[in-house]
This record gives C-alpha cells, structure tokens and sequence, in this order.
C-alpha cells in the first residue's frame, strides 16, 4: 500500500463511523497531513452540517498551509447549505489535494478539481475509488436517479420459508442477526412493509439496540389503507408513520388516519401503489435509503417492478416444509428459469446459526 492509500484507507474510515447520519448527503472523510504528521481530520456528520475538509481544516489551523489534503469526495464547488469547501481549501494554502471519487452529482462532477488545478494545487483523484463508491452506494444512486437506494431484507428457513403456513414467523432468525437488522434500521431513513404483515405481525419498526438507536421513518404499502387504526405503527407514536396507497381508497379511513398523525400519500389511481412514483416521492422528502421488511407479497412487487438495489437475507437452519407457507419473494415471479433475476457481487457470512447473504440484483 502506497502513502495515498494509507492515508486515503483512513480518510475512509472517518467517512464511514457517521453510519447513515448523513443522509441524504454522502458519507465523507478528511485527513491533512505535513511532514508525515496528521494534522487535521475531518467526517461530514449530518446534511447541513459542516463538510469533513471544514472540519480537517478547522482543527489544523495555520498549520495546513502547505499540507496535503486526503478527502474522499471531490471538494464541492457549489454553494449548497455550506459554502464551497473548494475555496476553503485554496484560502488554506494547501498544496495537494488527494481525491477518492469525483462528485457523482453530474450538476458538479469535476468543477471542484478545476478549481483547484487553477490555483495552481496539484490534484490527484482516482486514489481507493471502488471502496469509496461502495462506501457510498446509498447516496450515489440518490443523486443519479431521484430514488432512495433500496434494500429488501429478508429472513427465511432453510426451505426459503419467511412463515408457516399458519402465518407463524417469530422467530426464524437468531438474535445475533435480528441485532443487525436493527442495525440496518438505526442506519436506514425509512423503512417498508406491506400492510399484510401489519395485519400479521403488528410490527413496531423501530430500532431497539442495547446502545439505543435513531428509529427510521415507518412506510407501509396499503393500497386499499386496511391498516387497522389501533396497531402500533398507528399508536405508539414512536417514529412518524407514513401510509402509500392508491386514489381509490376510502376518503374516510383516509381521514380517520391522517387524525392519529399518520401522513397519507395516494401517489396512484391503483389497483395497486405505483412503486416508482412512490419512491420518488420519498426521495423528494429526502429519504436517501429504504429498508424494505416485506413480507412475502411486498418483496414479489418489488422485485417484479425493479425497484430492489439490494438484497440480505438470513438463512435460518430451520424447515418447516407446507406449499402454503409463503417464500421471500410472492408476487407473480417468473415464468421461466431463464428469466430469474441473477445476483452480483455475493457476500456470505455467518451470523450466529444463520447464514446471512448479501447481493446486489442486475437489471441491465
Ligand atoms: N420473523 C422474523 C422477521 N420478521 C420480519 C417482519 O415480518 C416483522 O413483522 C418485523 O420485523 C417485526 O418488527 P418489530 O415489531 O419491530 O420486531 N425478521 C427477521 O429478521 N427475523 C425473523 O425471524
Ligand atoms: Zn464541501
């Protein structure tokens, strides 16, 4: 590994301890280094908050005149709720700038670079690129699509069960993996379930660590608004609760809901919720990432529209066999094995007695 690297590997892990902080901005990292010494680090921490390159240069002071900068994103070059980070950079006197990724905002892409080139700081960009784009997964499909990035996580048997054919589903995974989808929760803005596991499982949605966590906006698809006014997700006031459905659903249910507090957006005429009008609306709220917990109908709808960029599920070493019992992903499916969605860039892990498995479906 090369000096850049090094440097830019901690850069990265400075980006990325905010977690999901940021949304709907990117994750990124700042480090200045003179004379082999760190003298300044910096993680942007929340949308509206100081840049990392403001932070890294606020702690170095007048020391990093001559310094190089290691930043993970392309110094911004636009005046967004902060003012341009490249500016500060050249007023700083810094002498090199080391980048991971340009700006995937193609508005931006390589303004910043252009800035410092012309006042005569040497740029270098390219440095740990894959890591910081796959750092960045979340916000680079936010800002190139008007989509939130879109992970389906399920938990099923080892015969791809997600409940008995009675309904029964608690639990199929262990502890150690229902801790780190609680984890995925605290890091997410939203998340989704269809109104058939409301009536299900009356789920509460929240994130319930032992170190505590920041409870993701609860979405639930409901084209018809079933959603019974007296579940949890109505009641118990523990995070906002927003309810997709369709034109055509009852006016007064509709209003009854919106008087427990419940946002009720009819994004489509129906017979069922237009996904992709529905996340774009998300994404319009600022919602970067969403959590997508099924069920079984939900994941099929999601699949079927295209909408999934990601997928984790555990396995369980459980069976429970019956062709009732609903699998992952219901819906219509497929007609023909050739036609299956084929998965990229697996990740296999073993979580407790689970097996946890990551993978990104590929639509083109
Ligand atoms: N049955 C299981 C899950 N079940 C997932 C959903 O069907 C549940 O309704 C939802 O997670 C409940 O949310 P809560 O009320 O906040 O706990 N998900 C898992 O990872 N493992 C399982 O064994
Ligand atoms: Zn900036």
């Amino acid at each position: 590994m090369d000096q850049h690297e090094y440097y830019m590997q901690k850069a990265l892990q400075w980006a990325d301890s905010p977690g999901g902080q940021t949304e709907p901005n990117p994750k990124v990292g700042a480090l200045l280094v003179k004379e082999h010494e760190i003298i300044g680090i910096g993680a942007h921490l929340k949308a509206g908050g100081p840049h990392a390159e403001v932070h890294a240069l606020r702690m170095a002071g007048e020391r990093a005149n001559g310094a190089t900068l290691y930043v993970t994103l392309e110094p911004c070059s636009h005046v967004g709720r902060t003012s341009p980070c490249a500016e500060a950079v050249i007023q700083a006197g810094i002498k090199k700038v080391v980048i991971a990724t340009l700006d995937p905002n193609p508005l931006v892409a390589g303004r910043g670079v252009k800035m410092l080139k012309q006042a005569g700081i040497e740029v270098i960009s390219g440095i740990c690129e894959q890591q910081s784009l796959q750092m960045n997964e979340i916000f680079n499909k936010y800002i190139t699509t008007g989509k939130p990035f879109v992970t389906v996580k399920t938990a099923s048997t080892l015969d791809g069960k997600v409940a008995t054919q009675t309904g029964s589903s608690r639990w199929i995974s262990g502890p150690r993996s229902r801790l780190e989808v609680h984890r995925m929760r605290h890091e997410s803005r939203a998340i989704l379930v269809g109104v058939g596991t409301v009536l299900q499982d009356n789920p509460e949605l929240t994130t319930r660590l032992p170190e505590g966590g920041r409870n993701p906006i609860r979405v639930i698809l409901d084209s018809r608004l079933r959603t019974p006014l007296d579940c949890k997700l109505v009641t118990d006031g523990q995070a906002p609760t927003w309810i997709y459905t369709t034109t055509q659903a009852p006016k007064e249910k509709m209003e009854l809901l919106q008087a427990h507090g419940i946002d009720v957006f009819p994004v489509s005429s129906g017979p069922s919720v237009d996904l992709s009008k529905m996340l774009k609306h998300l994404a319009e709220q600022g919602i970067a990432s969403l959590l997508v917990e099924g069920g079984s109908q939900v994941n099929g709808s999601f699949l079927k529209a295209k909408e999934i960029d990601k997928i984790v599920t555990f396995i369980a070493p459980k069976l429970v066999g019956g062709e009732d019992a609903p699998t992952s992903f219901g819906g219509e499916g497929v007609m023909e094995m050739g036609e299956a969605v084929l998965l990229k860039n697996m990740k296999f892990r073993q979580v407790g007695d689970d097996l946890r498995i990551d993978g990104y479906p590929i639509w083109e």
